[in-house]
């Protein structure tokens, strides 16, 4: 038999919402398109802002790129599962493709801020796994924003004043990964994931599992 979630253990299980925070530029994207290759059964959660959009991004793929009319309109209505203003720009998490994969047994990726993993976390505890990504220096930090050449200096300085901030909410997070090399950042989040989905609490189809095994055993 195989689960719903894509994976062949043979037991079904509640889809879980993983998310991945950092300061702007520790390596968020590049996490998170690595697990999306690499791990079957993980989808990215594609959210709403009113940000420019940037060089190389795609609307409907990186973000649903709206205007500030279209965003509160959504919020208005409920169609938003959380949502914050950052860097003065509104970021939210539309929320019907969230439920239709989590029903589907999917798990769902989020690069979101602490403001909405605060959100989720008052919504959905159980189902929330949060990782918080931290760079390896300031250095480093800075290097990254400048050699990903997408926002002027200008912006860049508004990000690194800002990353002490963001940091500062690194204790609310269940796991922290520190990004000094891809692969191995990747390594890390990836056995949290794949740890996470062993958890006892979300494989609902356990008790059905075990019954069947002490059937063939006493039979
Ligand atoms: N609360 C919330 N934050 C978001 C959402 N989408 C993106 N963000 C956060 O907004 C911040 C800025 O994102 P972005 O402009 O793409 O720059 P980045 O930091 O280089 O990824 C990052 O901290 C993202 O995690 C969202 O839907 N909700
Ligand atoms: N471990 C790393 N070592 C060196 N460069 C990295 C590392 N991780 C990410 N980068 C680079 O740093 C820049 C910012 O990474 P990105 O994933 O866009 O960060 P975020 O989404 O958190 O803003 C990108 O150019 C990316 O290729």
């Amino acid at each position: 038999m195989m689960a719903h979630d894509g994976s062949f253990d043979g037991v079904e299980r509640r889809g879980l919402m993983f998310v991945l925070s950092s300061p702007s530029g520790a390596g968020k994207t590049t996490l998170s398109r690595l697990l999306i290759e690499r791990m079957p059964g993980l989808r990215m959660s594609v959210s709403a802002t009113t940000r420019p959009m940037r060089p190389g991004e795609v609307d409907g793929r990186d973000y649903h790129f709206v205007d500030r009319a279209r965003f509160e309109e959504m919020a208005k209505r409920n169609e938003l599962l959380e949502w914050a203003t950052v860097f003065d720009n509104r970021y939210g998490t539309p929320r019907a493709p969230v439920e239709a994969a989590l029903t589907a047994g999917q798990d769902v990726l989020f690069d979101i801020d602490w403001q909405g993993t605060q959100q989720l976390r008052e919504k959905a505890r159980q189902d929330v796994v949060s990782v918080f990504i931290l760079p390896p220096s300031a250095a480093d930090l800075e290097k990254r924003l400048h050699t990903r050449a997408q926002d002027s200096d200008e912006v860049i300085r508004g990000r690194m004043s800002r990353a002490s901030h963001e940091m500062s909410h690194w204790a609310e997070y269940d796991y922290i990964v520190i990004n000094r090399n891809v692969d191995d950042a990747f390594a890390e989040v990836q056995s949290i994931l794949k740890a996470e989905r062993l958890k006892r609490e979300r494989r609902t189809g356990l008790t059905t599992f075990v019954r069947e095994l002490q059937r063939q055993l006493e039979s």
